[in-house]
């Protein structure tokens, strides 16, 4: 006889969240669950709220209405949006990573294992050749690795990224999905935002459309919809379907009817 299946206590839980900077409620009524093991992306026009849930999640700031239940222990990671990084600090690309440390230690005072780790980690994410570079020095694609490179030496459980694609390649874009979906099956949970339907929100396998409120939760094909993505993004989009998955035509009405 198999023991009957107790739900895994989620790693953060949001119930009837509201939040505001001043007296206008950047979110409301929010109520979300992050699972250990999941892989979420949140989806919304700019704006509605998403760096603010983020902000939320790792206990930054706190709600003004509701709950915010994180499981005690937990070890989460951010990853900033690349425009927020201030490139002029004088550093080199394992400097950088090794500053994540608790201790922020710098180079040249890091012990032979913590330099092995971060070689290891730069590997994992293949710019170990680049650990000598001035930060600066990156493509986008780069900053991002790197980025990604100091978040994982905090061996978190958790790792939020905050648009982790804008203003990279379709390649890189690409290459960063594709290893943040190698770190969800090693065990990693991951929350990412997005602008990008096409690009990311479709190829996760589960998708939340927020604007100020949860408009609706998900996969992809349950929210990649036309009257989702009306409520969310307040703009006429058709959804045509392609090997399964959906994809999104912008401004396809207003084009048919100028
Ligand atoms: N520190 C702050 N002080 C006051 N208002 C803020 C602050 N940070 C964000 N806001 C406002 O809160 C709202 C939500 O911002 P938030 O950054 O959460 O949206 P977002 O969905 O992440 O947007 P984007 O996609 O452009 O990054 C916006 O109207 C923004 O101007």
């Amino acid at each position: 006889m198999t023991a009957p299946r107790v739900p895994a206590q989620p790693l953060i839980g949001l119930q009837g969240v509201g939040f505001g900077y001043d007296r206008r409620p950047v979110l409301d009524g929010v109520t979300l669950s992050v699972a250990a093991g999941t892989f979420t992306g949140v989806v919304g026009p700019s704006g509605s709220g998403k760096t603010s849930l983020l902000r939320l999640l790792l206990g930054k700031v706190q709600p003004q209405r509701g709950q915010v239940s994180t499981r005690r222990d937990l070890t989460m990671a951010y990853v900033p949006q690349l425009e927020t990084v201030n490139w002029n600090f004088p550093v080199t690309v394992a400097e950088c990573v090794l500053m994540s440390r608790p201790q922020g230690l710098r180079w040249p005072w890091a012990s032979g294992s913590e330099r092995r780790e971060v070689h290891d980690t730069l590997d994992r994410l293949g710019i170990a050749d680049l650990a000598g570079r001035h930060i600066r020095e990156l493509s986008g694609g780069q900053q991002q690795r790197m980025f990604l490179a100091r978040a994982l030496l905090r061996r978190p459980e958790l790792i939020l990224l905050d648009e982790p694609t804008s203003g990279v390649d379709v390649k890189t874009r690409h290459e960063v999905l594709h290893l943040l979906g190698e770190l969800n099956d090693d065990g990693l949970s991951i929350v990412l935002t997005t602008h990008d339907l096409n690009g990311i929100a479709a190829h996760l396998p589960h998708l939340v459309a927020l604007r100020t409120r949860v408009i609706a939760e998900g996969t992809p094909a349950e929210v990649i919809r036309p009257d989702v993505l009306e409520a969310t993004f307040g703009a006429d989009m058709e959804v045509l379907q392609h090997a399964g998955m959906p994809i999104v035509v912008e401004g396809y009405r207003d084009s048919r009817t100028a």
